[in-house]
């Protein structure tokens, strides 16, 4: 079996999946997949891999999915189909219908890797990855909204009750519609254990009450940014407590975060995470942090 766990969203990062943008995002249909004008496939491959450069330098090892030309594009966005546990991977169900075909393919790549299966989220639940925050070890908060359904939240309490893990459903707004993508992770990013990015106007208020209530200190992410990039200046990779992963472009959120005693490594991501709704968080699955 291999190194596999991960109840955590900022403890040192030190296996990770992720996909190629090169032929996922290749010849996607923009209008389609609900990607903004400054999508471009070959730009989005290659900040793809300087993202990826970023991630091997931070020391994680990095499991590539089988890049092929299957039309999958938002199969980049790695964190969405399936969560790690301590005891294996959820594979989930998704909300977005043209991303259906993205569980199978993780659960290929953990069968593959020698990584057990805990469980499925199947149909008609729904839960996305990127609605899922570990608040601690044994906490975990999920976003109920267009992505994650209540049946899909029932069935993932099902599967982490057992193992002494709470499960928190929490609504989220519609706020740009149901095309677009708001997750509960669009609206904050764990920094450290007891540290996050917030944009609170849209954080579920039950939610930020617990946040506050466990003495998790809350950097408030600049309004004008999160504005102008649809929410992508929150969408913030730790590699370890306190060492971060940011889209360029923001810097008045990346002085917060400095302010607040990160250090932020950023890369240019116009075409693939501001143009396609997902950030660097988004664009890996943790398998491994500890
Ligand atoms: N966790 C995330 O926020 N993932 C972003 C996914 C973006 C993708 N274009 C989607 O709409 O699902």
């Amino acid at each position: 079996m291999s190194a596999f766990g991960s109840q955590s969203m900022a403890a040192p990062l030190r296996r990770v999946l992720m996909r190629s943008a090169a032929n996922a995002m290749r010849d996607a249909d923009r209008a389609a997949w609900h990607y903004g004008p400054g999508f471009n496939p070959a730009k989005a491959a290659s900040q793809h891999a300087v993202l990826a450069e970023l991630v091997a330098a931070s020391g994680a090892d990095i499991e590539w999915i089988e890049d092929k030309p299957d039309g999958l594009s938002d199969s980049v966005f790695t964190h969405d189909p399936s969560l790690m546990t301590d005891r294996g991977a959820l594979i989930l169900s998704m909300g977005k219908p043209l991303r259906a075909g993205e569980p199978s393919l993780h659960e290929e790549t953990y069968r593959r890797l020698g990584i057990p299966i805990l469980g499925r989220v199947e149909a008609p639940g729904q839960v996305e990855g990127g609605d899922c925050v570990w608040v601690d070890a044994r906490t975990l908060a999920i976003g109920r909204g267009v992505r994650s359904n209540q049946e899909g939240i029932q069935q993932v309490a099902n599967l982490l009750t057992p193992l002494g893990v709470s499960v928190y459903g929490f609504d989220l707004p519609l706020w740009q519609g149901e095309e677009a993508c708001l997750h509960l992770m669009s609206v904050i990013s764990p920094l450290a254990d007891d540290l996050a990015l917030v944009y609170s106007p849209l954080l579920p208020a039950p939610f930020y009450q617990m946040l506050k209530a466990r003495g998790i200190r809350l950097v408030e992410g600049d309004a004008e940014e999160f504005a102008a990039s649809n929410g992508l200046s929150l969408n913030v990779l730790p590699t370890s407590p306190l060492e971060v992963i940011a889209v360029a472009g923001f810097p008045k959120t990346k002085a917060a975060m400095e302010a607040a005693g990160c250090t932020v490594e950023i890369f240019e991501a116009d075409a693939l995470c501001i143009a396609c709704e997902g950030g660097p968080t988004c664009l890996t699955r943790p398998i491994l942090r500890q």
